[in-house]
């Protein structure tokens, strides 16, 4: 019998690939027991939690790869299987993640100065955001928050008001021009909340061009978009696959003009920050050698008495210019600013006495701030127009006590103005409960932790997910959770309710540093808009659809029509 030589080689591939697979097939089912062993106790505890079935390998993965409103009304739906406030768990492949939504259980997590780590999630925000604020863990993460949380005090905010205000107006002139059309408001919250951050955190002068502001906006919106993607499609997240793909490509252009800007204002400031250094160093220098020709000044009129003392004279004029001028362009400008301490002049000023920060963090926590400060901002104040668009009666009531405030007059809004805004900041609390910009706040125990709610154990360097948008919607601690209810922030309908069923800020040592400042400027920015237009949703709360791609949004937009108010009393 002849034997080709195709034969042969067929033969001989078949025969290692065989001899492959015998290899393959024993190795993977050792190591597969190997791990199965050494996490026993992992699938052990996890066994005890509730969850949906999943695929054997894969788990959960594949319900999460539709488009993002599909992902969160699948994710949502699902959630109703099992009883409202009981952990729940599902499969990434190999990596199980438990959803908490009884308060009990969030205040283990939230409330510990343990469990401070973010979980493996938030590092693909690394590109964008360094090892800021957000991300950052341990003692660089504690040292940090010292240093940047009195940045956003109550005293250092209240000098914000009127920057607050004239960026209020200007957004509401801009919005105005739409007339009795319907557009997208979020648009316009977000070019807002930008512009006021660049001017009160960052202390930049009003030097970005709308354009600018504008191109940050969106591309902040479409890193989203990426990041949401590689959480949802887990197979993009290692860099090895996704670096070849043409979502990395878009991902370097939006980190440029995101970057863009924040060099922009880094530069900017620190220059200003070495002018007035400068400054400094030559007035003390002029104090010094004035001093000395003072001095020089004694020793000659001493010398000779009968002379006249033109050297004094002389110096005093320079002296009193440098003072005039000084006084007029440098001095109030320092106080206001010292009294400030805006967020970015005390950075800079760490960062130049070399001991708390490096420049490379400076410039992490500015993306920090910037992504943190304004994306969660234009989505609250957005889901608030339409929600006040849909709810007419709930917006006559605030209208109402806007006019007890401003009693017809379009005075800008003072500090104590805000404090009066009772049923609005209700409104406002209402409204982040249903809609809480950030639905989720993942976290990584880095311990064995026993469940008040079940008694159920979570496994050390298990993933955990506090399900904001679920908890906030417990039937139990809210009656009709479904409804927009301001009156669920009475004080007599909220003085007993758990510390932590409500948490759209977080809560506990790592809650947001933003709270007051974000609720003091929507303060200002909603009244503003409100008293100046009624809002007109014509689409049924029912019918929105949400997204919860990082921060919570409406797939379907935010649109609005704006109806002017009568003609209010003019104040210059
Ligand atoms: C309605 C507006 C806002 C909401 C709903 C909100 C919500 C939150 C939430 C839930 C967290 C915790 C996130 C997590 O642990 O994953 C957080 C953290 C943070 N927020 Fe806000 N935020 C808002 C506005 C702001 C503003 C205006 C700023 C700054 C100007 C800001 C700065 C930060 C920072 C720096 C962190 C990280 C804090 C840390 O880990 O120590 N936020 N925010």
């Amino acid at each position: 019998m002849v034997v080709s030589v195709e034969t042969v080689n067929v033969w001989r591939m078949f025969s290692s690939t065989t001899t492959l697979l015998y290899l393959l097939v024993p190795a993977l089912s050792l190591f597969y027991i190997y791990y199965r062993i050494s996490k026993r106790r992992m699938f052990e505890l996890l066994s005890k939690i509730d969850g949906p079935s999943g695929l054997p390998l894969v788990g959960n993965a594949l319900e999460f790869v539709g488009d993002p409103h599909t992902t969160f009304k699948i994710l949502y739906e699902r959630s109703f299987e099992f009883e409202h406030g009981t952990p729940v768990k599902i499969w990434i492949g190999p990596r199980a993640v438990v959803f908490l939504t009884d308060p009990r259980d969030v205040e283990v997590i939230l409330g510990s100065h343990v469990h401070i780590d973010k979980s493996p999630d938030y590092r693909l925000f690394e590109p964008w955001l360094g090892d800021g604020l957000l991300i950052s863990t341990g003692e660089k993460w504690r040292a940090h928050r010292k240093l940047i949380a009195p940045t956003f005090h109550l005293n250092v905010l209240k000098s914000f008001i009127n920057i607050f205000n004239k960026n209020s107006r200007s957004i509401v002139e801009k919005m105005g021009k739409n007339g009795s059309k319907d557009f997208d408001v979020h648009e316009y919250m977000g070019e807002a909340t930008v512009e006021i951050l660049l001017e009160t955190a960052m202390g930049v002068d009003k030097g970005t061009q709308d354009r600018e502001a504008n191109e940050y906006v969106v591309s902040v919106m479409k890193m989203c978009d990426i990041l949401h993607m590689r959480h949802r499609q887990v197979w993009f997240r290692p860099e090895i696959i996704f670096q070849f793909t043409k979502y990395a490509k878009a991902q370097e252009r939006f980190l440029q003009i995101i970057h863009g800007l924040t060099n922009k204002i880094l530069q900017a400031k620190k220059s200003d920050y070495l002018k007035k250094k400068q400054l400094a160093a030559s007035e003390a220098e002029s104090e010094v050698s004035k001093k000395q020709e003072k001095e020089k000044a004694q020793v000659k009129l001493e010398e000779n008495k009968s002379q006249k003392p033109e050297i004094t004279e002389g110096v005093g004029v320079s002296y009193g210019q440098s003072v005039g001028l000084k006084d007029d362009l440098d001095v109030d400008d320092d106080v206001g600013e010292k009294k400030r301490q805006a967020f970015l002049d005390l950075l800079i000023e760490s960062a130049e006495n070399g001991t708390v920060l490096t420049d490379k963090e400076v410039r992490e926590q500015v993306d920090t701030i910037m992504f943190e400060g304004h994306d969660t901002t234009s989505a609250g104040s957005s889901f608030f127009l339409c929600l006040m668009g849909s709810h007419q009666d709930i917006q006559d009531k605030v209208y109402e006590e806007l006019e007890s405030i401003f009693k017809g007059s379009d005075r800008p809004c003072t500090f104590q103005d805000t404090l009066e805004m009772k049923y609005l900041e209700r409104c406002l609390m209402e409204t982040l409960r249903m809609y809480p910009p950030v639905p989720m706040i993942a976290r990584q125990v880095k311990e064995e932790v026993t469940l008040p709610s079940t008694g159920a154990i979570l496994p050390a360097d298990c993933t955990v997910i506090i399900g904001t948008f679920k908890l906030h919607r417990n039937p139990k601690i809210y009656p009709n959770p479904e409804k927009f209810n301001p009156d669920n922030f009475l004080p007599e309908n909220s003085a007993n309710r758990h510390y932590y069923s409500y948490v759209p800020f977080s809560a506990g040592p790592r809650s947001c540093v933003g709270r007051k400042y974000a609720v003091l400027k929507l303060k200002v920015l909603l009244s503003t808009i409100l008293r100046k237009f009624r809002v007109v949703a014509n689409k049924d709360e029912k019918e929105w659809q949400l997204q919860a791609d990082i921060i919570l949004k409406r797939t379907d937009g935010f649109r609005v029509i704006l109806e002017p108010r009568k003609k209010v009393k003019t104040v210059a």
